[in-house]
C-alpha cells in the first residue's frame, strides 16, 4: 500500500532528526532513549491520524500500522494513547479539526487533499510538523530565558535597592571630580609623624551584594567618603565629607608603592640612632595584614611584598651600604603579639611574657625570644614561623588576628654591646570595630574590645604628644604604648599610620572613624562636609 510505504519512510526520515534533538539538547543516549521512543510513538499516531482523515475523504477503509481500523488518539503531552475511539469518532475528529488544532499551527495542519499529492508531499509534510516541534521547543526555552533575565533585573530595580540609587549619585558626584592619583614620580616627604590612608579594591562580597563604592581618592593626600543618608521624609541625599592626609592610596596603589611613601623613608632612622614605628590601623578586613605581611596568592601570601620584608631588605642594603658599613651593625628580629593586657612571643609558641622596667625607666620584655638575622630570607622565616603561632590560636577564645595587636620589631645592636642603636617596629593592630563594639553580650569579648579602645586611644594620644614637643607622654595607659614607650620620646622618633579602609557601603561608619582617628592623630583639618540631594 503507497500510503504505508510513505508512513513508514516518513518515520524513518524521522531518526536523523531525533538524533540531532539528541545531540542539541547534550543528554545521553540512554537518558534521552524513553523520550525519543515517545516522540515516535507521538509522531506515528499523528501519521495514522493524518491517514485516517484522508482515508475518510476519499472513502478508503484505512488500516492501522498493525492492520486494525484507524481510531483518532487523544495523546497526552508524553504521546500516550488516553482513550480510544470509534470509526464515528473518526468521522467528528476529521470534519472537526480538532486535532490539528490542538497540536499544529493553522498552516502545518494537515491537508485532506494530501493523498493527492502523492507520497513526496506528504513526507515533505511530516518533516514540516517535525521541524516546527523542534523549533517550538527552542523558542520555548529562549522565552524561559528571556524571561528569567527579566526577572532578574526586575528583582534588582523591585527591591527598592538603595544601593542602585546612592550608587548612582555617588557616579554623579565624581564626574565633577578631576582625579590626579599618587604617582611613582611624585616627592617622598620627610615626616616625624606621617599619617596615610589606603583604600583597598571592593571585594567580593561587596561586589556581590551590590554595594557601591563610597570612597573616592581625587588625589595624592585627599579622601572623599560619600556617606550615603536618608532624611525623614525618606530623600536619599550624600554626605561627602572630605579629608586631608599626608598622603592617600587609592585601590591602584601597590604594597611597593605604599612602602615607599610610609615605612621606607623610617629605615633610616634607626641607623641614625632613632626608633622608627609604622603602624597599620584599620577594620578588620580593610587590608592591614595584606599591606603588613604581603600580598595573596590564592591563600598563600606573598611575605615579600609585605612592608615588614620591603623593610627588612632595606635594612639589609643599608648595613652594606658605604655611609653604615663601618659601624659594623648586627640586626635582630623579634615577633610578639599584645592580646588583652598580655604579651605572647610568637616566635617561642606564644609563651606568655612579662613587662618589666628597670631602673633607668628601659621597658623589657622580659624573655621575648629576639634572634640574630643575617638575611631578608631569615625574616620571612621567622615571620612564617610567627604568623603560624598567631593563626594556632584563632580557634581558642583568647586570640584572633583581628583582637591582638602583631608586633614585628627589627633591632640594630652596636658590635660588642648590648645596647640598641635602633628599633623599627611594625605594628598590625586589631581592628578598630572591635573597640567599637557594644552589643555583644559575651564578657570575653565586652573585656577584649574595652582593652582593644583603650589601647587605641591611647597610642593616638601618644603618637599626638610625639608632634607636641615637651608634652606629656601617656605611655603607660596600655601595654603597646609601654612596649613601644621609647618610640614616643627622643628628638629621633619617627612614625606612620597607614589607616586601612574598605570602600564598601556597610563599612562606612567604620570607614569614617578611622578616618577620624587618623586625622586626630595628625590634625590636617577636615576639608569640608557637604550635602547633596538627589
Ligand atoms: N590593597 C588590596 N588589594 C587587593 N586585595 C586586598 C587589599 N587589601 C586587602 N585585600 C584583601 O582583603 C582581604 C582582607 O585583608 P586583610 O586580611 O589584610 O585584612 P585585615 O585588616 O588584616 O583583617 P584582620 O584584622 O582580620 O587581620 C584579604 O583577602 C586581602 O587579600
Amino acid at each position: 500500500m503507497p500510503e504505508l510505504e510513505s508512513l513508514i519512510a516518513g518515520v524513518d526520515s524521522l531518526e536523523p532528526m531525533l538524533e540531532t534533538i539528541r545531540q542539541r539538547m547534550q543528554i545521553s543516549k540512554e537518558r534521552t532513549g524513553s523520550v525519543v521512543d515517545t516522540v515516535s510513538k507521538v509522531i506515528q499516531r499523528r501519521l495514522e491520524v493524518n491517514l485516517a482523515c484522508s482515508r475518510l475523504e476519499y472513502g478508503d477503509t484505512g488500516r492501522s500500522l498493525e492492520g486494525n481500523a484507524v481510531a483518532p488518539v487523544a495523546l497526552n503531552s508524553h504521546g500516550d494513547q488516553q482513550n480510544s475511539a470509534t470509526a464515528s469518532d473518526v468521522q467528528n475528529v476529521a470534519t472537526s479539526d480538532c486535532i490539528g488544532k490542538q497540536r499544529f499551527p493553522k498552516q502545518h495542519q494537515p491537508k485532506m487533499a494530501s493523498a493527492q499529492r502523492g507520497d513526496g508531499a506528504r513526507k515533505k509534510n511530516v518533516v514540516i510538523q517535525f521541524e516546527q516541534i523542534k523549533k517550538g521547543g527552542e523558542d520555548r526555552q529562549q522565552r524561559l530565558k528571556k524571561t528569567k533575565e527579566e526577572k532578574q533585573v526586575f528583582k534588582i530595580r523591585s527591591k527598592g535597592n538603595p544601593h542602585l540609587e546612592f550608587g548612582a549619585m555617588i557616579n554623579e558626584y565624581r564626574k565633577s571630580i578631576e582625579f590626579h592619583p599618587l604617582r611613582e614620580s611624585d616627592p617622598v616627604k620627610d615626616y616625624q609623624i606621617a599619617v596615610c590612608i589606603r583604600k583597598r579594591p571592593m571585594n567580593k562580597k561587596e561586589l556581590n551584594r551590590e554595594e557601591p563604592d563610597v570612597i573616592s581618592v581625587p588625589c595624592k593626600d585627599e579622601i572623599v567618603v560619600h556617606e550615603p543618608k536618608v532624611k525623614v521624609d525618606l530623600t536619599k541625599f550624600l554626605e561627602n565629607q572630605r579629608f586631608r592626609f599626608d598622603y592617600a592610596f587609592d585601590e591602584n596603589c601597590s604594597n611597593e608603592l605604599v612602602y615607599k611613601y610610609t615605612a621606607k623613608p623610617l629605615v633610616r632612622t634607626i641607623f641614625e640612632r632613632g626608633m622608627a614605628t609604622c603602624f597599620a590601623y584599620g577594620q578588620t578586613g580593610s587590608g592591614k595584614t595584606y599591606t603588613m605581611g604581603g600580598d595573596f596568592q590564592g591563600k598563600t601570601q606573598d611575605y615579600k611584598k609585605g612592608i615588614y620584608a620591603m623593610a627588612a631588605e632595606d635594612i639589609f642594603k643599608y648595613l652594606k651600604s658605604s655611609e653604615y658599613k663601618d659601624l659594623n651593625l648586627r640586626v635582630s628580629a623579634s615577633y610578639f603579639e599584645i592580646y588583652n593586657s598580655d604579651v605572647f612571643d610568637l616566635l617561642a609558641n606564644k609563651v606568655k611574657l612579662r613587662i618589666l622596667e628597670d631602673g633607668d625607666h628601659q621597658v623589657n620584655i622580659v624573655g621575648l625570644t629576639d634572634i640574630l638575622v643575617k638575611s631578608v630570607d631569615e625574616v620571612i622565616e621567622l615571620i612564617k614561623l610567627g604568623n603560624i603561632s598567631r593563626a594556632s590560636g584563632k580557634t581558642s577564645a583568647n586570640s584572633n588576628s583581628s583582637r591582638s595587636h602583631a608586633v614585628f620589631q627589627m633591632s640594630l645592636w652596636a658590635p660588642d654591646s648590648n645596647r640598641v642603636h635602633g628599633t623599627f617596629s611594625l605594628i598590625d593592630l586589631a581592628g578598630n570595630e572591635r573597640g567599637a563594639d557594644r552589643t555583644s553580650a559575651n564578657k570575653q569579648t565586652t573585656l577584649e574590645g574595652a582593652a582593644i579602645n583603650k589601647s587605641l586611644l591611647v597610642l593616638k594620644e601618644c603618637i599626638r604628644a610625639l608632634g607636641k614637643k615637651g608634652s606629656h607622654i601617656p605611655f603607660r595607659g596600655s601595654k603597646i604604648t609601654q612596649v613601644l614607650r621609647d618610640s614616643f620620646i627622643g628628638e629621633r622618633s619617627k612614625t606612620c599610620m597607614i589607616g586601612m579602609i574598605s570602600p564598601g557601603m556597610f563599612s562606612c561608619e567604620h570607614t569614617l572613624n578611622t578616618l577620624r582617628y587618623a586625622d586626630r592623630v595628625k590634625e590636617h583639618r577636615l576639608i569640608y562636609k557637604e550635602q547633596r540631594k538627589w
